[in-house]
């Protein structure tokens, strides 16, 4: 019997509840033990983070201190060249062997990029992809062509992605939470109350490290 292992990659600049809450919901919804949280060094899409790989690190471990389920893999924070999911997927799949069932996380606004991504049909060779809901984005593809591929991989079924290897897209019953990590460096440039939005810990890290104070965004 092979377990569901879930891949959570991102920029995290900062962490939040938007991260967070989505996936402890899931992973309740679906049945996963755990969540291997993945920090990016060089994103693909977006100018270079604000905060160091090692503060945004830094405030993942304090995020998830006390929760069990999630646990931080670095490998994409050792790589200097830009962290390509197909790649990172295809080293994880290396790894866990050809049985074994893998899922890469991402909200709704990840899904209608997607096609954009390095050689985004490699993606569901090695793993399934399971989308959390997030407000304001449309639940549809921006093209027909893009739409047809996610209507060909969708399932309905969490014993699929149980089951399956890989290959499968899943659209989650998430809750919403409208949280994103650029409107709490702008609120916090601006000097409005964040304390909603991410743990405590990581606010305080981020006022002690003096990060997000500067009109960068
Ligand atoms: N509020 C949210 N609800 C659901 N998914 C989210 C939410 N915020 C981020 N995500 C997802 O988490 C992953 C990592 O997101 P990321 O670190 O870029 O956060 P962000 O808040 O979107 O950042 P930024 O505002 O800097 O673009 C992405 O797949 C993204 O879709
Ligand atoms: O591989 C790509 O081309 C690619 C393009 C955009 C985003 N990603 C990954 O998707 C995850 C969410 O990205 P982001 O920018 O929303 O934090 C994160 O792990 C990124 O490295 C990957």
């Amino acid at each position: 019997m092979h377990s569901l292992q879930a891949l959570y990659g991102g920029t995290f600049d900062p962490v939040h509840y938007g991260h967070l809450k989505p996936v402890e919901i899931l992973a309740n919804q679906i049945g996963l033990q755990r969540v291997t949280i993945m920090p990016n060094n060089v994103p693909p899409h977006r100018p270079q983070p604000e905060a160091t790989p090692a503060q945004r690190k830094e405030m993942l471990a304090l995020a998830i201190a006390d929760k069990p389920l999630f646990v931080l893999d670095e490998r994409e924070l050792r790589r200097d060249s830009p962290s390509y999911t197909a790649q990172t997927l295809q080293a994880w799949r290396s790894e866990q062997g050809p049985e074994k069932p893998l899922a890469f996380i991402i909200g709704q606004d990840s899904l209608l990029n997607f096609p954009t991504w390095y050689q985004y049909q490699t993606i569901l060779d090695n793993s399934h992809l399971i989308v959390c809901r997030r407000p304001g984005y449309p639940l549809t593809m921006k093209e027909e062509q893009h739409q047809l591929w996610l209507e060909q991989h969708l399932t309905y079924q969490v014993e699929d992605l149980h089951n399956l290897p890989a290959g499968k897209i899943y659209l989650a019953e998430t809750p919403w939470f409208d949280i994103s990590a650029t409107l709490i460096r702008q609120r916090l440039q601006q000097g409005l109350p964040c304390d909603e939005m991410l743990p405590l810990p990581v606010l305080s890290y981020i006022q002690q490290q003096g990060l997000y104070q500067k009109s960068s965004n």
